[in-house]
């Protein structure tokens, strides 16, 4: 009726046409869930469907107790403001990041509605073919290095890259995602001291993989965008090597080798590639090629090196990857 008079029937009047649709909050009922597809420290990540679109997602659950006992409320905020910055500007590097459609949340769980990487990790691709060739190395060492001038241009640090949390979506680009150990610039609000200091056991005491930590994560001076340029070498290096620079059979001996820069280059690694690699697998965090680029320019030095001659940065979402041999 338009006028605002309440009518009879009872029912809510309906929005006069301007309003926008409201968008109304979902509910676990919204969606099937799946298989799981990974665990964080404080979740489990389902495949789930949406039943109206039949859609897939990535659905990541925490639940509000586990949370609220282990102090990691901070945490999950931060994620999920890096997940939001993330998705916000559509500049060409925001596609390669999982992005956060909704969040919701029950009783007793959050969830966080995310893209779903349907071509998996990163991971089991260099270890079914053993090594990627040099276009394929470039391609992806290329939409890497886009997507973390993109973060870091945000003033955030991934802090924990590497090839279980480099993602693949249906196209074969990468999806990167895990920013659980991510650091964010500018945070005014200074997070209490026992999350911080909790954050700092979890991050010394370091759990998952130790290969791609940089040395001043190890010993804990603050990290900084250059400890993610650290990470790219290390990611590069075992693309074309098909293993990772820095191995051993504990952690302890893993860390040893990076404190000692002690990596070597097998035969036949690619000598633009090596020349790269030699120039981010620096000690001194300062003169890592491209740790004094100005930020948010992509990092200019990095990409004029010969190795990614050829490369056009900004139409690599554009471009069909080149396939990587399938698997035999
Ligand atoms: C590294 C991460 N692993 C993963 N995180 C996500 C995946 C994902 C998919 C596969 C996959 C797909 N097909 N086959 C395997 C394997 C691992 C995945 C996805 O599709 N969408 C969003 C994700 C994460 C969202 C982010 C807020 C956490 C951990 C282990 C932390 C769950």
């Amino acid at each position: 009726n338009g006028h605002g008079a309440a009518p009879t029937n009872g029912q809510p009047a309906p929005a006069p046409a301007s309003a926008p649709a409201a968008v109304l909050k979902r509910t676990p009922k919204d969606f099937i869930f799946g298989k799981v597809i990974g665990e964080g420290s404080f979740s489990v990540v389902y495949l789930a469907k949406d039943i109206h679109t039949n859609k897939e997602y990535a659905i990541k659950v925490c639940d509000k107790r586990h949370i609220i006992r282990e102090k990691k409320t901070e945490y999950i905020k931060r994620e999920k403001e890096v997940l939001n910055r993330l998705g916000a500007n559509q500049s060409p590097a925001a596609p390669f990041f999982v992005k956060l459609f909704c969040t919701f949340q029950d009783a007793d769980r959050l969830y966080f509605v995310l893209s779903y990487a349907k071509r998996g990790e990163l991971l089991p691709y260099i270890n079914k073919v053993g090594s990627f060739d040099i276009e394929c190395t470039r391609f992806y060492a290329a939409e890497i290095l886009v997507a973390l001038g993109h973060v870091h241009s945000l003033g955030v640090i991934h802090r924990d890259l590497k090839p279980e949390n480099i993602l693949f979506d249906e196209n074969m680009h990468i999806l990167i995602t895990d920013f659980g150990s991510a650091k964010m610039f500018n945070e005014n609000d200074q997070q209490s001291d026992e999350e911080e200091n909790s954050m700092r056991q979890r991050r010394n005491s370091f759990v998952g993989t130790a290969q791609y930590v940089s040395p001043e994560l190890l010993t804990d001076k603050s990290a900084s965008h250059s400890s993610d340029l650290w990470a790219l070498g290390c990611i590069i290096y075992q693309m074309v090597a098909g293993l990772p620079p820095f191995w051993a059979r504990s952690e302890y001996q893993i860390f040893q080798k990076i404190l000692k820069l002690e990596y070597e280059f097998p035969d036949g690694f690619s000598p633009n590639a090596r020349d790269l690699v030699e120039k981010l697998l620096v000690l001194d965090p300062k003169k890592r090629i491209g740790a004094n680029d100005p930020p948010g320019e992509g990092y200019p030095s990095i990409r004029a090196h010969p190795f990614f001659q050829g490369i056009d940065f900004e139409k690599l979402h554009e471009t069909t990857p080149p396939p990587i041999y399938p698997y035999l």
